[in-house]
Formats: structure tokens, C-alpha cells, sequence
């Protein structure tokens, strides 16, 4: 199945079935044997894991790059190892570059595609759920000890080739962290789906095939607004629901302390208490809301190892800051965002809000 992305820049595919890597690089074979060297970025758990697998279905010969595992190949450290391995390849600009991994290993991939040589083709291969995500619509980016993703670009990939078979070994973190997103993607779009995820038993154990027709709504989502706003001056925005706060605990926690999609859902029910206040969401669905990620192990005692100064200062870095105010995106109800600034105290008071609606419903 193949589903578009039409962004201003460039427009793309993402390929998406089970077994699929062997006939989709067939079918981008005009884009891939154009290139004069192939080569894979890849972290060392993905590669442990995923080795075989790729080796028997990739068709081509290529040159690896096996990078730390999870966040930590987003370091500057790793992004310079990366171009030297590029130039020591004897890499050029037409050289094709592929992402084999999840969203960490896709946003390095990505900046340093985005980079080598003032940039260079690359080819998102995602092994995780979260990726449904990461690997569409061309954010990329590193971190910096201050903040998540402060150096970055926007650079879209040539196709993005997502055989579900690699999710078969995704440790429970890593699918409760990537069901995050895609829960973000009902939460902004659509009450039906949102929903049906909400009485999902368990959040780790989703049935193949309807796994896969949530991650295709996901895309679809994404793909959409992408097609609208490449590069988040206005509805784009809304695909940060819950990263403010979000990313200040991902960040405060040190990175690869807690998963990204983990950090999220904190942020979603920071948002959904400052959503009431302004909009149709109720304290009931907020509360309901919080029980559901609660019993499937989201990790909210993180909270209480910070203090509200602690996250703010992280908060204060966040990209949709402007003129000195951060914005935040709210909920007029479920499947309608929109973004509002919000001062300081107000914050304050709903991260306290935050804390007491945990204390009472994750006993
Ligand atoms: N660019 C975007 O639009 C965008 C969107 C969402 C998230 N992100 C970024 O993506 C990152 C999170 O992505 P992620 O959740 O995929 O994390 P990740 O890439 O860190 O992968 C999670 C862990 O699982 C391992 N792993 C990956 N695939 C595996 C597999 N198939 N089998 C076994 N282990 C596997 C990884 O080595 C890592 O330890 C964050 O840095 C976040 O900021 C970017
Ligand atoms: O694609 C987007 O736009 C998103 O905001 C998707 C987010 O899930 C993702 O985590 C993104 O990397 C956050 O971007 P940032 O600009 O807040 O760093
Ligand atoms: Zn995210």
C-alpha cells in the first residue's frame, strides 16, 4: 500500500505492508541504482536485532554505519562521526543515504543527509512504531544538552519504506512509546478513532493488521498536514500536541531516559488539563483519559522527580516560542487543535493541576 506526501518542497511516497523491503526497493529502483554508493545508517539494537533480516531482503551491495543505540546517536559527537564516515567513504552528492531504525536514527540520518555536502538523497527505512511519525515529513534534527531537536532542518526523504515486520522485535517501552503518537494523531483529528483506541485492552498487544491500519491512519494524518504546512507556521503545529511539556521532561530526564512517545503522554494530559480551561474538553474525558495511559504503564511518577522551575526553564526552548511567549497547542474538543499563548503562571498552576489530578488517579 502506498500512501502520498505531497509537501511544497517534494513529494513522496511511504510504502507500508508486512515483507515488503524486497519489492519496494524494486519498485524505487530508478532511485536507487542512480545512485553511486549506497549507504546505511543504523543504531547497534536495530542492527542486533534486524541484521538478517535486512541483509537477505536488501538487494543491493552497501557500506554500514552502526551508530549508539536509541537517543544517544542524536549527540553533535555522533552527527560528526556520521560525516566522517561519509567522507571517508568517499561518499559524494550522489550518493544515497538509507535510515534503517527508529526516530532517532531517522532525524540524525536526516540532518546529516540534510548536511553532507549541503545535502544529499536519503531513504527512511523505520523499524519502530513511534516512526510512523518520524519518518514522515522531513523534520530532522539533533539535540543539544539545552533542548530536544534545537539543531535541525527540513529535508524530505525520497520514500519512506515501512515493513511492519521489523516492529516483531520492539521491546513493550518501545510500542507503548510509539502507540503515543499515534494516539496524538487521533487525539487531533478524530473522536471516532481516538475512541476505539481508548478501549484497546492493552496498548502493547494490538493484533497485527490493525496495528498496521492505525499506523496508516497515523500517516495519513501527518501526510495531510504536511501537505498543508511544510514547515510549521501554522498547521503544522498541531502534530507538537503535547510536546511542550513533553519534550521539557524528555529533556529534564536526560535523553534515552524516558522514551519520546513516554514523555508525550505526560504532555498530553498537561495539554488536556489546559484544554479544559479553554475549550469542550471535560475534566471527566481528561480523567478518563489518564486512567487508560495510567493501567498501560505510562510512566507518570517522572513528573515528581522535577520541580515546575526545572521543566520551565527546558519549556521555555521549545520551537513554537515567539516574541518571547510560548504557545501552546490546545483542544477546542477532540479532533480540533488550535494554538494559544500561554503565560508563565498559567503553567505554573496547571502543571500543580497536573500533579494533584496524579496524585488522586495514579494510586
Ligand atoms: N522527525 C519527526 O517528525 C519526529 C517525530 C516523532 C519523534 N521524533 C524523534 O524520534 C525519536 C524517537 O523515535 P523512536 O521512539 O523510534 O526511538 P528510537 O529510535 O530511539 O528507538 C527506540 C529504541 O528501540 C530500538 N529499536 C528500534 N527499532 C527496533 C526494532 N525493530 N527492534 C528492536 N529494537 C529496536 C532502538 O535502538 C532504541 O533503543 C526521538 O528522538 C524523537 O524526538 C521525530
Ligand atoms: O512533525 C512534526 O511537526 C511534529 O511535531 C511531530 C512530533 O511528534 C515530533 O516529536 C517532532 O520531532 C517534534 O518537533 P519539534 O519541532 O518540537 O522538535
Ligand atoms: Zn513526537
Amino acid at each position: 500500500m502506498q500512501i502520498p506526501v505531497n509537501a511544497k518542497s517534494h513529494s513522496y511516497e511511504v510504502l507500508i505492508g508486512s515483507g515488503i523491503l524486497r519489492s519496494a526497493c524494486e519498485s524505487l529502483k530508478d532511485k536507487i541504482e542512480k545512485a553511486d554508493k549506497l549507504v546505511v545508517f543504523t543504531d547497534e539494537n536495530v542492527w542486533q536485532a534486524q541484521q538478517n533480516y535486512f541483509v537477505e531482503n536488501f538487494p543491493y551491495p552497501f557500506e554500514v554505519f552502526v551508530m549508539p543505540g536509541g537517543e544517544a546517536c542524536k549527540s553533535f559527537k555522533n552527527f560528526e562521526d556520521a560525516h566522517t564516515f561519509l567522507i571517508e567513504k568517499h561518499c559524494s552528492r550522489k550518493s544515497l543515504v538509507f535510515a534503517f531504525g527508529g526516530g532517532a536514527v531517522g532525524d540524525l540520518t536526516g540532518f546529516a543527509a540534510a548536511t553532507f555536502m549541503r545535502g544529499i538523497p536519503y531513504i527512511q527505512i523505520p523499524t519502530t512504531i513511534l516512526a510512523h511519525d518520524s519518518a514522515v515529513g522531513g523534520k530532522t534534527a539533533i539535540n543539544h544538552p539545552l533542548g530536544k531537536n534545537l539543531v535541525g532542518a527540513f529535508y524530505q526523504p525520497e520514500a519512506v519504506i515501512y515493513d511492519i515486520n521489523f516492529l516483531e522485535s520492539l521491546p513493550s517501552k518501545e510500542i507503548r512509546s510509539g502507540m503515543a503518537e499515534v494516539i496524538k494523531h487521533a487525539l487531533i483529528s478524530d473522536e471516532t478513532w481516538l475512541k476505539e483506541l481508548l478501549q484497546t485492552p492493552s496498548i502493547t498487544n494490538i493484533e497485527k493488521k490493525l496495528l498496521a491500519k492505525h499506523l496508516k491512519s497515523g500517516i495519513e494524518v501527518k501526510a495531510n498536514i504536511v501537505a498543508q504546512d511544510e514547515t510549521e507556521h501554522s498547521v503544522r503545529k498541531f502534530l507538537n500536541f503535547g510536546h511542550t511539556y513533553g519534550h521539557a521532561i524528555e529533556a529534564a530526564a536526560g535523553y534515552g531516559g524516558l522514551a519520546h512517545g513516554e514523555a508525550v503522554m505526560i504532555g498530553m494530559v498537561y495539554a488536556l488539563i489546559l484544554s479544559e480551561r479553554y475549550g469542550n474538553i471535560s475534566r471527566e474525558f481528561t480523567k478518563e483519559f489518564l486512567k487508560f495511559a495510567y493501567n498501560n504503564n505510562y510512566p507518570f511518577k517522572e513528573v515528581f522527580k522535577y520541580t515546575f522551575d526545572d521543566l520551565y526553564e527546558y519549556m521555555l526552548k521549545d520551537k513554537k516560542m515567539e516574541y518571547g511567549k510560548l504557545k501552546f497547542v490546545l483542544l477546542q474538543e477532540i479532533g480540533k487543535p488550535y494554538v494559544k499563548e500561554i503565560d508563565e503562571l498559567e503553567c505554573r498552576e496547571v502543571d500543580r493541576e497536573l500533579r494533584h489530578l496524579l496524585e488522586e488517579v495514579c494510586k
